[in-house]
């Protein structure tokens, strides 16, 4: 099989054209292997499956495991692009986003052209690409999107490798040059089943990829079990890391990193605020020095960094409102904890759950809201296909202090409900959706964004 005589290949059997080669993959709601004849109809010119299927056609392909297939034959389709970039993978529960972010712009203050790619949109410069709505897309598109931003002139991408991804082997056949651990907490508990699962998964990209790096933070339990299943091989950041992070302050205006590397100190400030900021930096400048680049020029792009929906500040009249995309328990107590320190009066905290998502985060994070909340709003995130209450339900069930809590299902009215009764001093913060410009009820995305009903309520 020449990948130069085929026309174009696909895992769904809807989109085969003549010509085109199908892979049949297993998946959790139905499963490839039934539409086979169906891509045979449509002109699929080789078909490559992992179990019978009872089928006798000349054009059917049996291969041990047909995502590890899909991988490689996208890579070998796009002319292997991540042999001829520096792909920087990261994975972990949370921090992914931001960190790719500093990277992103770390290496393109030093003039190093640098694409991203994760759950925002996946960019270089000004471009946008495609963008199917999955943090880390299937393997088809990984490939092709590493393929035109290679075209387009990128040398480096920055991107974030979900679990689920690693799971489905969707960024199978790829080179990394720098692999990264940010942290593991509990979330996708719905997908994975246990923590030891979801660790699994993540521990996946630093042993089954080729790498020339791997950056792990060692102030994360998990962080310290890759390096033991490194055996030692990989640079370190975190208090006691290779990369070193003596000192960090945090405040409204922003936040200042006091780090060692190579026998060296160096001092780093940045808009990004919140204690966790010291790892998502510590992890970019780290990447900017493997790089080559000089501590100036790394100053240059963490100052530069903005992450949508990520510790986004509204202020008006001694009132101020914090949008996060803080949708894990971890994520929204490090968020509360910060908001606590800017706080001169009460804090709010407005968030719910996401539907059809790990159901056992719902009383985690009510307990971390109703421990450092004042109040504390229980709304709607996107329920998907769950009744909004139940999800509420859920929540309360972690909460001690009832009395503290306010339910309103309808997440504007709730953000309105806290803005309106916040008084001067005090804190909102409205955690879940970050960038998200959507909410998703039964199928359907209604346009909804947080930042909108701030403006729209504080007049800002
Ligand atoms: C749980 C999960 O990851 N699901 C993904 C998975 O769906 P699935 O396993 O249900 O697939 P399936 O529907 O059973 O289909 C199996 C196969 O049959 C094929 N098929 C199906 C029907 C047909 O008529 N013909 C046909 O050939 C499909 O194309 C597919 O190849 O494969 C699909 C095709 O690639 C994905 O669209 C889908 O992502 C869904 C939309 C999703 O919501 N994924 C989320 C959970 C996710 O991946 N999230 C992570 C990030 C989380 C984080 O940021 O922490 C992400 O990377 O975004
Ligand atoms: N290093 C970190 N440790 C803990 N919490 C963090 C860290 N960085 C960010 N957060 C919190 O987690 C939220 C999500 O951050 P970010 O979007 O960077 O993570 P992510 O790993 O990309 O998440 P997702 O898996 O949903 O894509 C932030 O809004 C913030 O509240
Ligand atoms: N990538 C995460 C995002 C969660 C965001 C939150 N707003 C929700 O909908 O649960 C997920 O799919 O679990
Ligand atoms: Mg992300």
């Amino acid at each position: 099989m020449e990948p130069s005589k085929i026309k174009g290949i696909t895992q769904n059997s809807k989109e085969v054209q003549e010509g085109w080669v199908f892979v049949a993959i297993k998946g959790s709601s139905t499963d490839g292997h039934n539409f086979v004849q169906e891509a045979l109809s449509r002109g699929a010119s080789l078909v490559f499956v992992e179990r019978d299927v009872g089928i006798k056609d000349e054009r059917i392909i049996k291969v041990e495991d047909t995502r590890k297939f899909l991988g490689e034959l996208a890579n070998e389709f796009f002319g292997r692009p991540s042999e001829r970039l520096k792909v920087v993978g990261i994975t972990g529960t949370n921090g992914k986003t931001t960190s790719s972010h500093i990277v992103e712009a770390v290496l393109n203050a030093g003039g190093i052209p640098t694409g991203l790619i994760g759950t925002i949109y996946y960019r270089f410069k000004n471009k946008i690409y495609e963008y199917e709505g999955r943090t880390t897309p299937d393997p088809i598109q990984w490939h092709r999107t590493l393929k035109q931003m290679l075209e387009d002139g990128a040398e480096v991408v920055a991107c974030e490798v979900s679990s689920h991804a690693l799971d489905q082997r969707r960024v199978w056949g790829t080179k990394f040059f720098i692999t990264a651990f940010t942290n593991l907490s509990q979330d996708h508990l719905d997908y994975h089943g246990s923590m030891e699962n979801y660790f699994r998964a993540k521990l996946r990209l630093f042993v089954e990829y080729p790498q020339e790096y791997s950056l792990i933070n060692i102030d994360d339990e998990y962080g310290r079990r890759i390096l033991e299943e490194l055996k030692g091989k990989a640079i370190t950041y975190g208090r006691n890391g290779n990369l070193r992070i003596i000192d960090f302050e945090t405040s409204i205006e922003g936040s200042k990193l006091t780090l060692e590397w190579e026998g060296r100190t160096y001092k780093f400030s940045s808009n990004l605020r919140g204690e966790f900021q010291a790892y998502n930096l510590s992890l970019g400048i780290l990447v900017g020095f493997l790089f080559g680049l000089d501590a100036e020029t790394i100053q240059h792009g963490v100052e530069r960094v903005i992450v949508p929906g990520r510790f986004e500040t509204f202020f008006k009249e001694g009132k101020l409102a914090i949008v996060d995309y803080a949708h894990t328990p971890d994520a929204l107590e490090k968020v509360l904890i910060t908001a606590r320190r800017l706080t001169k009066g009460k804090l709010w905290v407005v968030f719910g759950a996401g539907g059809n998502r790990d159901k056992t985060k719902r009383p985690l994070m009510g307990k971390v809201a109703g421990k450092w909340a004042d109040f504390v709003v229980i709304t709607s995130d996107n329920p998907r296909w769950e009744e909004p209450e139940a999800i509420i339900e859920d929540i309360l069930k972690g909460i001690e202090q009832k009395q503290k809590v306010f339910v309103q299902k309808d997440r504007k009215e709730a953000i309105k409900f806290a803005l309106q009764n916040a008084k001067e001093g005090d804190v909102v913060l409205i955690a879940g959706k970050g960038h998200e410009d959507y909410q998703e009820i039964k199928g359907v995305k209604y346009p909804f964004k947080d930042q909108d009903v701030v403006k729209e309520v504080l007049n800002v």
